[in-house]
């Protein structure tokens, strides 16, 4: 689970761990596993302030999915986070990897629609893999368990 600073990662794994809403930026990863629809979901969230990004490539190996998190609340820092997102799709060992990509915040108002960021984010050039965006809020939830949905879906075992 990527994404630049503030983009919600932690709040969305703290919501689908059922924990408490806490709110510092992350200085490292927090790792929880969870059982969902009969697969068990091993999720890392990484710290995604800039001086840390250079640790991402830690946790490529063997990730099945990149859940790509982005804040629709802020359109000023969408061409960062389109920056950072395309780095990642260029990456050897996260070719394999599914997309699910979470415009988080869609409570806030005046939020971007998900198919506006969809196109901000140039997600329609995306050929190579299987990817979805998804609208969500960890704050109230929404969204994020269609989410995973569609992941366990495309992770199943053939
Ligand atoms: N309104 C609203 N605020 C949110 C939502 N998700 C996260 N936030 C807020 O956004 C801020 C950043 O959330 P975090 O979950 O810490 O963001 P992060 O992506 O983990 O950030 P880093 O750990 O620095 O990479 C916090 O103040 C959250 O309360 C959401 O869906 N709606
Ligand atoms: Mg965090």
């Amino acid at each position: 689970m990527l994404g630049i600073d503030g983009a919600g990662k932690t709040s969305l794994l703290r919501k689908v761990k059922l924990l408490e809403p806490r709110t510092q930026p992350t200085v490292g990863f927090n790792l929880e596993s969870l059982q969902y629809r009969q697969q068990t979901l091993v999720m890392w969230d990484v710290g995604g302030q800039e001086k840390i990004r250079s640790l991402w490539h830690h946790y490529f190996v063997k990730s099945q999915a990149l859940i790509f998190v982005v804040d629709s609340s802020d359109p000023s820092r969408i061409p960062e986070a389109r920056k950072e997102l395309q780095k990642l799709l260029h990456e050897t060992e996260l070719k394999d990897a599914k997309l699910l990509v979470y415009a988080n915040k869609q409570d806030v108002q005046n939020c971007l629609s998900v198919s506006d960021l969809a196109d901000m984010l140039d997600l329609s050039l995306v050929e190579d893999r299987e990817w979805h965006v998804q609208g969500c809020s960890a704050s109230t939830g929404k969204g994020v368990y269609e989410g995973l949905d569609w992941l366990v879906e495309v992770l199943k075992p053939s």
